[in-house]
């Protein structure tokens, strides 16, 4: 898939940087450094890549469209500032996700040291956002790159009043297959988004059906064995991971979803979900994030 992006280098950024576009003339930074590498879209502020030591750990469907006509299918979409469909705080029927993943962000810094590359990307209130959200508020995604992935997403009130939001970060893993997920820290209790119910999970997670579940007491660790690695993702301040997989169907009937996508991939989102959200006073600021690394 990588490959089938067809970037153009455009400058160098720093000694393994570069700001690319691809044949719609979206912009990409591209890092390639000998221990691991990474794609991130401005459209979205969206990794689209990750690897290190060889191995890529994020799925990307290969029919994601990439020319900024819709949210990319893959890597770490940014859900922001609400998670699914518009609560009613902010108005029934708006965007599924929110509109942080459909804006161009700006690149704000880019930085390396002998171990990682430092990448900020923000976003400020605009007429669109206005236009679905009516608050001033500065977003700053901070990524740190190598041979862990650490990505914080911070929120702060630029405005007069309060402000409430949700989000995640949505995070596809390339998996073997589903029989070789293995998930453990989930927690026990959780909302079944297919069902609108609320069971208790007694056993370990299975995936062998479709999957869309909220879980609202996980560990701040979460051990996932995708069957090609074994890694760790270190949530930061979320209040719930949400487990994701739409199964043959569901994602025959997404345009963008690759019909065997399915088998290969499995989505696990550090996220705020709570009803009411995280207030954020004027002037204040709250982040969001998680750390992924392989398991010791
Ligand atoms: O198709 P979208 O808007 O990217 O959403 C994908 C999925 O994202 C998950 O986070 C939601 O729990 C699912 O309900 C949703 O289907």
């Amino acid at each position: 898939m990588i490959e089938q992006l067809k970037l153009t280098a455009l400058q160098p950024l720093t000694t393994h940087t570069k700001l690319a576009r691809n044949e719609t003339d979206q912009r990409f930074i591209v890092v390639d450094h000998p221990d691991y590498q990474a794609i991130l879209a401005l459209y979205g502020g969206h990794l689209i890549h990750y690897s290190n030591h060889g191995s890529p750990l994020l799925w990307l469907s290969q029919s994601a469209l990439l020319d900024g006509s819709r949210p990319i299918r893959g890597g770490v979409p940014l859900c922001w500032p609400w998670f699914g469909p518009s609560p009613e705080r902010v108005g029934l029927g708006k965007p599924q996700h929110g509109f942080a993943r459909t804006q161009l962000w700006t690149l704000d810094g880019i930085s390396e040291t002998a171990e990682s590359t430092f990448v900020h990307l923000c976003l400020s209130d605009n007429a669109a956002s206005q236009a679905l959200w009516p608050h001033a508020f500065e977003l700053e995604l901070t990524l740190e790159i190598g041979s862990e992935l650490t990505m914080l997403l911070t929120t702060r009130n630029t405005g007069a009043s309060p402000f409430v939001y949700s989000g995640a970060l949505h995070t596809y893993f390339q998996s073997q297959a589903p029989e070789a997920v293995q998930i453990q820290g989930l927690g026990n209790t959780y909302l079944d988004q297919l069902q609108q119910k609320r069971p208790t999970q007694e056993a370990s997670f299975v995936l062998d059906k479709p999957v869309d579940r909220i879980y609202t007491e996980p560990d701040s660790r979460i051990e996932l064995d995708t069957g090609l690695a074994r890694l760790q993702l270190l949530n930061h301040q979320a209040d719930s991971v949400v487990v994701w997989n739409p199964w043959q169907a569901g994602a025959a009937a997404m345009a963008d979803f690759d019909d065997q996508g399915w088998q290969t991939m499995i989505c696990v989102e550090s996220a705020i979900t709570a009803p009411d959200g995280i207030q954020v006073e004027p002037d204040e600021e709250h982040s969001l994030g998680f750390t992924l690394r392989r398991a010791p």
